[in-house]
């Protein structure tokens, strides 16, 4: 069962949805593409670079996200600006708008009647649920997930779903009382007032009320008079004085310049350089591969490498698919049942209880039986694919999800690009009881096993939670500093091979001539089995 319920990854917000372009290969699995776009509201289209590295070669998180609070009067501009940010931000990667009306509270049937007939102070601060806006802010911004409210104007109530937020490098949020609640302020790496004139917030709220909140005019005055003017001198107002720069609710252009380049300088300051530190690590220590096919587990120093019996069957299996000439056929045929052999080994790493059943002849038998609340498997796009279905094929109807990781062309650095994973990680009161099978062909810098680790343990897996399981491990890669960062993470494979070379993947261009993807180095399991995913796959 394929959840694919958590498909939003890059949030412009709520209207946003990133749209990951596919493709459908000849053996009818798809084919992801590394170009995500964002369609934004009024058919705005930003485009994600992706995430680089969140996170040192310890695998613990260096920087927060860098989060702007936007406050001013209702129809100020200020969604407008945190629009016309996120636009002049371009090439900085994930950027989610947080609002304040997410989080207005629940209200009671009496309630949702009295605010109907405009008898309910929707601008007071009491009328938001400040310590979830918060506590979700306080989430994201330490690069956790979140799940925030969904809030409806026109039924005047919050909704019973939520929406599943993660991986965000910037947030900006943005409300009329943004600027108010301390617990909030202490959260911002920026803070912004809109001022503007009233009878232009005014003009503004008329029209929009009453085309997007089917409001009438009669309606949004008498709310205006009642409630929206009061609130804004007493507590909106006032709160411009905790602003780092005030922004005109119009003509703005230049201010909003500068603040994407003060943004820009800012996460300019936090970007890590994930490589060179994995580089400068050292190197690891090396792995030795015992060569008789019983001492096959619990390889030294690494004890939580598992390595599968080097049978004479399991290498045969390995010198087909080693095998350049293979036909693609029997490639597909024989990592089928490589990948059933790897699943099949790491369900041993599950925990197991005791049950008693009683046998056709009447007599109770004790075994075994998993006691795991919840297992599911995420894959590396897309060479981790077959080893999904060989989970598939071991635990039926498992939930599944899966990360798009690829290399930056110039540095090498890794990029997560897409991330859709199962409700069971999603949600963090489920994520403490989920096993994990990560599923990737094979480790060899280690950069996007390293991601992949490090998200699943934002979302509140935890580490001796997660089986790694691939069909290859390179012995002088990534796994040593792997080793060092997450040593509780089981890794179960099928094969150490010797080296990793560094080389150039030459540029692919399309029939009618354009690139498909620009020439970039990469890293090489050497003996390997080549791509192991463009093998399969085609
Ligand atoms: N700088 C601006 N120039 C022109 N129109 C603007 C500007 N800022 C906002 N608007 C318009 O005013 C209306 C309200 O703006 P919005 O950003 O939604 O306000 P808020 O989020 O503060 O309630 C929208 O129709 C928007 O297009
Ligand atoms: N059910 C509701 C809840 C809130 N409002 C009004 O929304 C305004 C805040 O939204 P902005 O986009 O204008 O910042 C606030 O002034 C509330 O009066 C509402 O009308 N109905």
């Amino acid at each position: 069962m394929t959840d694919e319920s958590s498909s939003i990854f890059i949030n412009v917000d709520s209207e946003s949805r990133p749209v990951l372009s596919r493709s459908v290969s000849e053996s009818g699995v798809s084919r992801a593409h590394n170009a995500i776009t964002l369609q934004a509201k009024k058919n705005t289209v930003l485009k994600s670079h992706g995430r680089p590295p969140w996170y040192a070669e310890d695998g613990l998180p260096i920087c927060d996200a860098f989060v702007v609070g936007i406050a001013g009067g209702s129809a100020s501009g200020k969604t407008h600006v945190a629009r016309q940010i996120v636009e002049k931000l371009g090439s900085i990667p994930t950027i989610i708008i947080l609002s304040q009306d997410s989080f207005y509270k629940k209200h009671s049937p009496e309630e949702v009647k009295l605010a109907h007939a405009n008898l309910i102070d929707f601008d007071h601060p009491n009328a938001i649920d400040m310590p979830l806006f918060a506590n979700c802010l306080k989430d994201l911004k330490a690069c956790k997930q979140t799940n925030i409210p969904i809030y409806s104007f026109a039924e005047h109530q919050r909704l019973d779903d939520t929406k599943y937020l993660y991986g965000a490098a910037v947030i900006i949020t943005e409300g009329i009382l943004a600027l108010h609640d301390p617990a909030l302020r202490a959260l911002y790496d920026l803070k912004i007032f809109v001022q503007c004139d009233s009878d232009l917030m005014l003009a503004r709220r008329l029209r929009r009320d009453i085309k997007e909140r089917g409001r009438t005019v009669d309606g949004t005055l008498d709310q205006y008079l009642r409630y929206v003017k009061p609130s804004y001198d007493n507590f909106v107002l006032p709160t411009a004085r905790h602003a780092d720069i005030i922004v005109p609710g119009m003509d703005n252009g230049v201010a909003i310049d500068l603040i994407a380049t003060h943004i820009r300088r800012k996460m300019k300051e936090r970007a890590s350089r994930f490589r060179p530190h994995m580089a400068q690590a050292g190197p690891p220590t090396p792995l030795s591969v015992p060569s008789t096919p019983d001492s096959h587990e619990l390889l030294e120093p690494y004890e939580n490498l598992i390595l599968l019996p080097q049978t004479a069957q399991l290498k045969g299996i390995y010198t087909i698919l080693r095998d350049k000439n293979t036909p693609r056929e029997d490639f597909i045929f024989f990592t089928d049942r490589l990948a059933t052999f790897l699943m099949e080994k790491a369900m041993e790493y599950l925990p197991y209880r005791s049950r008693t059943v009683t046998t056709p002849v009447d007599v109770e038998y004790t075994g075994k039986e998993i006691d795991a609340k919840y297992i599911c498997g995420v894959s590396i796009l897309r060479s981790g694919g077959p080893l999904e279905r060989g989970l598939e094929r071991v635990i039926s109807d498992v939930m599944t999800g899966s990360l798009l990781i690829q290399s930056v062309a110039q540095t090498g650095e890794p990029l997560l690009l897409h991330l859709m994973l199962p409700v069971c990680i999603r949600e963090r009161h489920r994520a403490k009881d989920t096993w994990v099978f990560l599923l990737d062909a094979q480790i060899g810098t280690g950069a996007a096993a390293f991601m992949a680790i490090r998200i699943l343990l934002d979302h509140g897996v935890p580490e001796d939670h997660i089986i790694f399981v691939t069909f290859l491990v390179a012995r002088s890669g990534g796994i040593g500093a792997l080793r060092k960062a997450f040593p509780t993470v089981k890794i179960v494979c099928g094969a150490i091979d010797d080296s990793l070379r560094e080389t150039w993947l030459e540029a692919i261009e399309r029939g009618d001539g354009q690139i498909e993807a620009e020439a970039r180095k990469v890293w090489v399991v050497e003996p390997g089995m080549g791509h192991i995913g463009d093998r399969y796959y085609l």
